[in-house]
């Protein structure tokens, strides 16, 4: 299997506060993977960084062999669920969804109402996002994330203010991406999330990966 992301030594801190230190990690293609640990053990921090959304104070890491932040700012070719990506709230789901689709010019409209249609928003689309609910929010975030069929996924509580079906039908979604050949690091406070999708499951403990499943 393909090596697509490597964590090497990796130590980030913020002033007083160690995260984690000479962390080591590799992710391989078409994998899935689960990260879980106690609430601020560095689970955000870790996707953060392997975006290239945040600087490690040490180690280096690499997707598909350039280094991010150097040889590559951000993370590219990845759908990505961290926090809460500001959405534009006088536009509509569709209108937003459209700006960030206009930076790669990789997909249609057509496209993005499909993408919509997978977690029911169709219908939302010309409605503004100032108007959404938290739930609806969240899914728009997902089908950003998803739109673009990247080749990578990485979402954090990507079910945060989801009600039960929609959580059903994401975990359909996204067992679907990994059967056809995604790759996926995913935290979830949910348990049956991670044990749902994830192959391989990583706990942080004392600042360190340790690999609890796979
Ligand atoms: N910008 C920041 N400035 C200072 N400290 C930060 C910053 N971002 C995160 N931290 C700290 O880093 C540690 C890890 O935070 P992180 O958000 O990664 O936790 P988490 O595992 O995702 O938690 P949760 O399960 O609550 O989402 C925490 O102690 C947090 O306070």
């Amino acid at each position: 299997m393909k090596t697509i992301i490597r964590v090497e030594n990796a130590t980030k801190k913020f002033k007083n506060i160690k995260v984690f230190s000479d962390l080591n990690l590799e992710i391989e293609k078409g994998k899935s993977y689960g990260f879980v640990g106690y609430n601020g053990c560095g689970k955000s921090v870790l996707f953060k960084c392997i975006c290239g959304l945040a600087k490690l104070n040490k180690g280096a890491i690499y997707y598909q062999d350039k280094l991010i932040g150097k040889e590559q700012d951000f993370i590219s070719d990845a759908g990505v669920v961290i926090e809460a990506p500001e959405f534009l709230n006088d536009l509509s789901g569709f209108k937003n969804l459209k700006v960030i689709a206009n930076i790669k010019k990789l997909i249609s409209d057509h496209d993005i109402n499909e993408a919509l249609k997978l977690l029911g928003l169709f219908e939302y689309r010309d409605v503004k996002v100032g108007k959404y609910s938290l739930g609806m929010k969240q899914k728009l975030r997902l089908v950003q994330a998803l739109m673009e069929k990247p080749q990578i996924l990485i979402l954090d509580e990507p079910m945060n203010g989801l009600d039960k079906s929609s959580v059903e039908k994401v975990r359909g979604i996204l067992k679907k991406y990994i059967d056809e050949g995604g790759t996926l690091l995913l935290t979830s406070h949910n348990r049956d999330d991670i044990d749902i999708l994830c192959e391989k499951v990583y706990e942080f403990d004392d600042q360190q990966l340790k690999l609890e499943k796979g």
